[in-house]
């Protein structure tokens, strides 16, 4: 995957404004998209039959605000059950998390929950962390006058979503990363909620190489951190 980043993010940057690095995880069931949020934010694509994450991928890419440019040194983790326990070494020091469930599969729900109940217990306290129901695209709308339990494949309503993300503090967004229905959105308000004391751009990046602006880390295979040019992974 290459890394250009979308024309918008690079013609907004102010070159006077200051750059914060924000490490961020994905976390969520398998499939429910999170590599196509993330290769729509960075690369604005979108891959039909897409193939499952083997440990984890970093990412970067930039957003410019109005009196700050953030930095996103993204972690897109694998969702398969097996990676599980490596999750903790992408979310810590992680000052932002995109918990992903997908709208057609009540389960998905529940395993973004327990996501979000691990962060709340073992990550960073100043976490900023959104949730993302992805996959707005196949879910067909209600006829004219039929409430929303009408819609045709959608599992998780959306009133239920954002009522658990306001109860417990979460930024909430239903997205498409087929079609690009809010992804951008989430990346911006996270990086509105970032606090300027967290102004680091001259600190060391979380990121694993000089060169790694997108690459895949295959733990399985090495049995520690590591990328795939042998490089030590100090996320
Ligand atoms: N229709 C539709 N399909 C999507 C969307 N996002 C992802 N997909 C598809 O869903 C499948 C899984 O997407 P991935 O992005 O690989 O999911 P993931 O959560 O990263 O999966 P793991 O790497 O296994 O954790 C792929 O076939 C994607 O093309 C979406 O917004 N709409």
């Amino acid at each position: 995957m290459s890394n250009s980043p979308s024309s918008d993010s690079i013609s907004a940057l102010n070159p006077n404004a200051k750059t914060t690095q924000v490490k961020l995880v994905l976390l969520g069931e398998a499939a429910v998209g999170k590599s196509s949020l993330v290769m729509r934010f960075v690369n604005d694509d979108f891959q039909e039959n897409k193939e499952p994450t083997i440990g984890a991928a970093f990412l970067t890419q930039k957003i410019a605000l109005e009196d700050k440019t953030i930095k996103f040194e993204i972690w897109d983790t694998a969702g398969q059950e097996r990676f599980h326990s490596l999750a903790p070494m992408y979310y810590r020091n992680a000052q932002a998390a995109v918990v992903v469930y997908d709208v057609t599969k009540a389960a998905s729900l529940d395993k973004a929950k327990s996501w979000v109940k691990e962060l709340q217990r073992q990550a960073n306290p100043n976490i900023v962390i959104a949730l993302a129901g992805n996959k707005v695209d196949l879910v067909q709308p209600a006829g004219e006058g039929e409430d929303e339990s009408m819609e045709n494949g959608r599992q998780v309503p959306t009133e239920e979503a954002k009522a658990y993300s306001n109860e417990t503090g979460l930024l909430f967004f239903e997205t498409s990363a087929k079609k690009g229905d809010g992804v951008r959105d989430i990346f911006k308000e996270i990086a509105k909620k970032i606090p300027l004391e967290h102004h680091i751009s001259n600190r060391s990046s979380t990121r694993p190489g000089p060169h790694s602006q997108a690459r895949e880390i295959n733990l399985m295979q090495q049995g520690s951190p590591t990328n795939r040019d042998g490089g030590s992974c100090n996320c």
